[in-house]
């Protein structure tokens, strides 16, 4: 089984709140990660797994302040503030993983990833082959990136990672744990799956985040996914169980494509 996990900044902290953390969410995520690994180990089968977290309270308050007009200004300074906050919550995420004796290492997309003149993903993923072949999790984090296109910066969201990293490496799961049951449609019901025949409906119902996010919330989650034609499950992370379950391909929540 080869899995890679969105762990939205939602579950993880209050966005609302900054450089809070969900210690029990933190914690009760980090188990069950350990629990689908023992699960794997008991049925000897391999298991491949690549984590990806969110700006969460740590980096969406700090990439704000830089933000002015739509462009980063005064980045010889904002650019190390926001690593800065990215690696402190990265720190903390990867720190409680090892507590359990998962053995998660970092990944910092701002020293080696950009937006290349058309905007994709100019990201040289052979280092993270490397480390799953060795059996280690390596966690990527969103972070701020160099925008050839603009000649500016641009914020490499982990909705960016996740899609992106999917389609390269076709993994059997493709996950983001939110802080939702799924995408609802317009009256508010989860909607099952999302596919050619109702995006356009459904886009009627991807509104901002409700906590402080600089990216672009449920839509750029939707529609990274959506237009790079990748099978991921948006569920609830913050329900017991559910990380769990979703390692083990048994979880409900909204099927994108
Ligand atoms: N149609 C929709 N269905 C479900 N949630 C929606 C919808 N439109 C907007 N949202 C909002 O999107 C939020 C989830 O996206 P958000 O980016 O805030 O969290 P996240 O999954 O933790 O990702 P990140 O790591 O980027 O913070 C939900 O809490 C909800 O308020
Ligand atoms: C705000 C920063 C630095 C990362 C945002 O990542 P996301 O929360 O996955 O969109």
């Amino acid at each position: 089984m080869f899995a890679i996990l969105k762990l939205g900044g939602s579950i993880l902290c209050d966005k609302n709140i900054p450089y809070s953390i969900n210690w029990e969410n933190l914690e009760n995520i980090a188990i069950e990660i350990k629990e689908a690994i023992e699960y794997y180990k008991s049925k000897n089968e391999e298991f491949k797994l690549i984590i990806v977290h969110g700006g969460g309270s740590f980096g969406h308050p700090v990439a704000k302040k830089y933000l002015k007009d739509g462009k980063f200004v005064d980045m010889g300074k904002g650019y190390w503030e926001i690593q800065k906050a990215m690696r402190k919550f990265n720190n903390i995420v990867i720190e409680e993983l090892q507590n359990f004796e998962i053995p998660a290492v970092s990944i910092q997309a701002s020293s080696f990833i950009t937006f290349d003149n058309e905007s994709n993903l100019h990201f040289d993923t052979n280092a993270v082959e490397k480390m799953l072949d060795k059996g280690l999790i390596p966690v990527i984090h969103g972070d701020i990136v160099i925008d050839e296109k603009t000649d500016n910066f641009k914020i490499f969201s982990g909705d960016h990672a996740l899609p992106f990293l999917s389609k390269k490496l076709n993994p059997d799961l493709s996950l983001h744990a939110s802080d939702v049951d799924g995408v609802w449609d317009l009256n508010f019901k989860i909607i099952e799956n999302i596919n050619s025949k109702n995006i356009e409906d459904v886009l009627k119902s991807l509104k901002p985040s409700n906590k402080e996010d600089v990216t672009g919330g449920m839509h750029l989650k939707v529609m990274e996914c959506y237009n790079l034609g990748i099978k991921t499950i948006i569920f609830n992370g913050n329900k017991k169980r559910n990380i769990y379950n979703a390692l083990l391909k048994n979880v409900k929540g909204t099927l994108i494509n």
